[in-house]
């Protein structure tokens, strides 16, 4: 569990945290959401005790960081996977870290398998890629076996694979119980990753609600030559399905992703898909349409 209360930092005369007051609990992945400059970093770090809040706390385990004991045991976080000694191996790198904070050196095996890094431990950690390195402070994270979990951006510059085995892990961490609470610019990901969702602009907290509550208005058009036989199936997923024309439905109840993988499993083939009310990602950009710090105008190069 982690609580924000009237947490603030100020810098100069800038907010970059605004009174933030929620609470980040166990057995859920929670997105962080927020465009460039919100403030999920600074956040993120007053947490860890790595930036000290101008007014406010932030609590892990009813404790403020630096209080914690063998903090590691408590909570894991990756920040910024490239901070690693570049010369020392993978083990030697979590052997040092384990080592410093009384954990068991057999905890490294461990972790190392977990994240699929066990025919790598011998590599110097300079020299792996963006996706181990990813994977090296994940394993990092984890040495401890702590119930509280925190990642800055984890999938940035992962392939598509390494973007569904974070998500996957993500989803197992939380599915043991742990708070996991995941930082990211990418709605698309959130939606498929996160149980609940907070969502800031400018420091200032704009929404803390389940994802289904973000959801609520979606619908999505769905075109098939076999349209009857899809909603039977749809239906039966408990989606609601209204039929439009022959070839057409509107379907409510389900993320895009997931009538899509159902038309799939069905070998149902499809002429279109597409979300008709607001996605999470309009929702978000609804949202926070007026605390976007640098915004790229429309039709310029993105
Ligand atoms: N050490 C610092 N000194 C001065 N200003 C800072 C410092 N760190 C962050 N800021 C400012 O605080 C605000 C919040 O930054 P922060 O990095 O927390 O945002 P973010 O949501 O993580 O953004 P991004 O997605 O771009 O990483 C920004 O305006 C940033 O310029």
């Amino acid at each position: 569990m982690i609580n924000l209360a009237n947490l603030t930092k100020r810098y100069g005369d800038r907010l970059a945290v605004d009174d933030l007051t929620l609470s980040i609990r166990p057995g859920a992945v929670t997105g962080f959401l927020g465009p460039n400059g919100a403030g999920k970093s600074t956040t993120m770090r007053m947490i860890l005790g790595l930036d000290r809040p101008t007014s406010g706390t932030a609590l892990v385990c009813g404790r403020p960081y630096h209080e914690i004991e063998r903090p590691l045991r408590t909570v894991g976080a990756l920040l910024d996977a490239r901070a690693v000694h570049p010369g020392r191996s993978v083990r030697g790198h979590l052997l040092a870290l384990a080592r410093s904070n009384g954990i068991p050196a057999r905890r490294v095996a461990e972790v190392l398998e977990r994240v699929g890094l066990a025919a790598a431990a011998g590599r110097r950690a300079g020299a792996l890629s963006l996706g181990m390195s990813q994977r090296l402070g994940i394993a990092a994270a984890l040495l401890g076996d702590p119930g509280v979990l925190m990642f800055d951006e984890p999938v940035n510059g992962l392939d598509p694979d390494g973007v569904r085995w974070v998500r996957n892990l993500m989803r197992s961490l939380a599915a043991e119980g742990r708070t996991v609470f995941v930082s990211s610019h990418l709605m698309s990901e959130m939606q498929l990753t996160a149980d609940h969702l907070v969502v800031i602009g400018r420091g200032r907290l704009i929404a803390d609600a389940p994802l289904a509550d973000l959801l609520v208005a979606t619908a999505v058009l769905v075109r098939s030559p076999h349209a009857g036989d899809l909603a039977v199936r749809l239906a039966a997923e408990g989606c609601e399905v209204v039929r439009r024309a022959e070839n057409e439905l509107v379907v409510t109840g389900a993320p895009v992703e997931r009538i899509g993988d159902l038309a799939h499993e069905a070998g149902i083939r499809l002429h279109e898909l597409s979300p008709r009310e607001p996605s999470l990602e309009q929702a978000y950009q609804e949202l926070t349409a007026d605390s976007v710090e640098y915004r790229v105008s429309e039709g310029s190069a993105r």
